[in-house]
């Protein structure tokens, strides 16, 4: 039998397609496998989203960048949307450093808010989104927050050596890349990421590529993994 939140959807829908104005008026409720989602917005916007996961320095950015320019996705980082809200002197953006600084993981919401803005002020209904779910919070927040179910999981299998080298040699400024931090986010990427991996991999969603290559190796391993998407789109 349909939900009440079911039918206040279907009614929202009706109304946003007889009256546009309506929309804002009518909070929004997404329904994900058969349980409701709360009042994201993003239940408005069909999107595509695939999750860029895999260790510190194992390629993620790299590879997104590449993505981006063959497969017409947009890609968002999540670490990098941390960094800009933290440097815009939000309210958050001591906390924000604290825990970048630490390789701990920012709570889901402040993540999850920066992530469903950036889907909503983009035109694009197709997105990579790298480095999150980062953990178990992150990734059930933000199937109970968006509803989305990730298309399929790209992640990038690298030797913590090879990361290790490629962290130290970056070059970016970024706060976090010295050996003592290093440490750090290698090991909330093993006891917090890994399991989050794993899930998915249960659920037959993850592309494994071996990301310890060179840049252009490791893309021809990652076009096949789009490839039939976008033929099939
Ligand atoms: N396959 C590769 N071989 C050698 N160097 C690489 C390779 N891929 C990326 N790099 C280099 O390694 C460094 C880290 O890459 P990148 O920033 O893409 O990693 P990341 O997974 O996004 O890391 P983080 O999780 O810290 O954001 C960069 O300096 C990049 O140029
Ligand atoms: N889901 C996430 C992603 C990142 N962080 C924090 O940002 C740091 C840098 O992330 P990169 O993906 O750019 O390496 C990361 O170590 C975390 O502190 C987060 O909290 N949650
Ligand atoms: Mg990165």
């Amino acid at each position: 039998m349909e939900s009440l939140i079911g039918l206040v959807n279907r009614i929202k829908r009706a109304c946003n397609n007889a009256f546009s104005s309506l929309g804002d008026a009518l909070p929004s409720v997404a329904v994900v496998g058969g349980q409701e989602a709360n009042g994201s917005a993003l239940a408005n916007k069909k999107v595509t989203v695939v999750f860029v996961l895999g260790g510190p320095g194992s390629g993620k950015g790299t590879q997104c960048t590449n993505i981006v320019q063959h497969f017409g996705y947009t890609h968002l980082s999540a670490g990098d949307l941390l960094r800009a809200e933290m440097k815009s002197g939000s309210e958050n953006g001591d906390m924000i450093q604290n825990m970048i600084k630490e390789g701990k993981i920012v709570p889901s919401e402040v993540t999850i808010k920066l992530l469903e803005r950036a889907m909503l002020d983009n035109g694009n209904d197709k997105f990579l989104i790298d480095g999150f779910p980062r953990n178990e919070e992150n990734r059930a927040a933000f199937e109970a927050v968006t509803g989305i179910e990730p298309q399929f999981i790209l992640f990038f299998d690298c030797s913590e050596e090879e990361m290790q080298k490629r962290l130290l040699s970056r070059n970016q400024g970024r706060d976090d890349d010295n050996i003592e931090t290093i440490k750090k986010r290698f090991k909330v990427y093993m006891e917090s990421s890994l399991p989050v991996i794993e899930y998915y991999n249960a659920k037959g969603k993850v592309r494994k590529i071996d990301a310890t290559k060179p840049v252009e190796e490791v893309f021809e391993a990652v076009k096949t993994c789009f490839t039939p998407v976008a033929a099939s789109s």
